[in-house]
């Protein structure tokens, strides 16, 4: 099928229902199987016992026309009837009923794992974990009761070997040896040891080439020959090592340290490139000084309008030029139930626009749906309160669009407003996008906070809460400062909600000015 899972966990959530049908598919099963079999043990004691006899008494036993009479019957209508039941397929309504299920329900295609692999080691880049901790299921600090097996570490290391990420190659390669050489593990996971013997040379491979790539010549050629001594009946691998000791034959075997997978961190974390910084954003290494968050005030809004006055909205300011504000408890629990009933069941994989229209991305890991504002009367209900919050007319705004992350889901930073004129195409006369509040429907237990790597802001997702920034300067002209994205999350099942507000129909809210673009920062 063509429903993805590993992007929205409220999809994988789907899957334990139907993984728990088949459990009971599969005892179904057994249970026939063990009947029919038990049932053959019956007879197959008996007739052992009685050809023993026979073979024991010899031509005796035909003294008797009864035991004539009785082994005719065992190899006719005896055997025929057990013959026949062995034939018998049991359980296959059960199987049957299987695959009505695997026809009927979509399935996970084992691409998905890429997709799991590659959101997991999202993780760690992001937030530097360490390979020892994650395939103990320590995340972040926290323990969970995962452990990761030798056969999921040497898949993450080839999967980082495919990316061409030869730190994350050698750490997980290595963490893969560490288990299949636990002979607690080994013990514990008997399949593993059948495979064994390929699986070391298949990791020391590996290690070998993220050893070569990081300039661990010395550690190379040691890994090299240890896998041409334990598999010298595999020509690739001699290929390998002759091709290496060529490569290397005037340099100098160096040894490097690898015991850190990630890069060491830049000594000025200010001016690195646009990503380093995104990351350092999501990791809150990178983050205002108290200096500059002095100017930014907090309050109660209530000049937008007179029932504020009334119920004022809790407005914090994050940043003052660019504005960007977050707004607290601004939904109610029972709304934000009411929001996901609507939008669950309709979510599919998100793109992200481009110039030939919509395309499925690495940059966007989540699934969404877009709800026009007619669906329910709560969306309608929202648009005011939002109304209210920004201060600009929702009139000409984008449909809603519901969100749910996955396995290390993420959002690439990114700019809302359209920097191609072709983008805009499917609504000119509403205009770019002027301004973006983002509904947080949930809390999320770990990562998955909106990054501003400019204005150095990370916002933690709040169950209520909604973020409010511009996009455009005053004269219409997007805005590089307002580069964001959602990190990726480690824990926790993260729903939001986007509402785009367009320019076109501001001109009585936010005069058009001609601001200077004071974007110093911006690469
Ligand atoms: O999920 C987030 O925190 C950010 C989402 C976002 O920027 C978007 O959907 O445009
Ligand atoms: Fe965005």
């Amino acid at each position: 099928g063509n429903t993805e899972f590993f992007s929205s966990v409220h999809q994988m959530s789907k899957l334990v229902q139907l993984e728990s049908v088949l459990l009971q598919q599969m005892q179904k099963y057994i249970k026939i199987n063990e009947n029919k079999l038990d049932f053959l043990k019956d007879r197959l004691a008996m007739l052992e016992r009685d050809n023993r006899e026979a073979l024991e008494e010899g031509l005796n036993y035909f003294d008797s026309p009864l035991n004539k009479y009785y082994l005719t019957k065992r190899l006719t209508v005896d055997w025929a009837r057990i013959e026949n039941i062995m034939q018998h397929e049991s359980g296959k309504k059960t199987l049957n009923r299987i695959a009505k299920y695997e026809s009927t329900n979509h399935y996970p295609e084992n691409s998905e794992l890429d997709g799991a692999i590659a959101g997991f080691l999202r993780i760690q880049e992001v937030y530097r974990l360490k390979t020892a901790d994650m395939a103990q299921g320590i995340l972040d600090g926290v323990k969970y009761n995962i452990s990761l097996d030798a056969r999921l570490c040497l898949d993450i290391a080839k999967y980082a070997a495919k990316e061409n990420n030869m730190r994350f190659t050698h750490s997980w390669a290595l963490e893969a040896l560490k288990r299949l050489q636990d002979p607690a593990e080994v013990s514990n996971n008997p399949t593993a040891v059948l495979a064994e013997k390929l699986e070391v040379a298949e990791i020391l491979e590996l290690l070998a080439t993220s050893k070569k790539n990081l300039g661990d010549l010395k550690g190379a050629n040691q890994t090299y020959a240890e896998l041409v001594q334990l598999r010298p009946d595999i020509e690739n691998y001699t290929r390998e090592y002759l091709v290496f000791l060529k490569e290397n034959v005037h340099k100098e075997y160096v040894s490097v340290d690898l015991s850190d997978e990630h890069e060491p961190l830049p000594a000025d974390l200010h001016s690195t490139d646009q990503f380093t910084r995104y990351k350092h954003t999501c990791n809150g290494l990178l983050k205002q000084s108290p200096s500059e968050e002095r100017e930014l005030r907090c309050g109660y809004l209530t000049e937008t309008d007179p029932f504020l006055l009334l119920a004022p909205l809790k407005a914090e300011e994050l940043n003052h030029h660019p504005l960007l504000v977050l707004y607290h408890d601004v939904l109610s629990d029972a709304e934000i139930e009411i929001m996901k009933g609507l939008s669950d069941n309709r979510i599919v994989r998100a793109t992200v626009a481009g110039i030939n229209g919509s395309v499925v991305s690495e940059l966007r890991t989540s699934q969404f749906v877009f709800m026009p504002r007619t669906a329910h009367k709560l969306l309608e209900a929202i648009d005011v309160r939002a109304e209210q919050m920004t201060d600009l007319n929702m009139e000409y705004s984008e449909d809603h669009q519901f969100q749910n992350y996955g396995i290390g889901g993420h959002y690439g930073q990114h700019y809302d407003w359209f920097q191609s004129e072709d983008l805009l195409i499917s609504s000119r006369e509403m205009g770019n996008r002027i301004a973006t509040v983002l509904f947080y429907l949930t809390d999320v237990e770990q990562g998955g906070g909106t990054a501003f790597p400019f204005l150095k802001r990370l916002l933690m997702p709040k169950k209520g809460d909604a973020a409010f920034w511009y996009n455009l300067h005053a004269d219409g002209v997007g805005d590089l400062r307002n580069l964001h994205g959602g990190c990726p999350i480690i824990v926790g099942s993260k729903w939001v909600l986007n509402r785009w507000i367009r320019e076109n129909i501001q001109s009585d809210r936010r005069p058009c000015e001609l601001w200077p673009d004071s974007c110093r920062d911006c690469a």
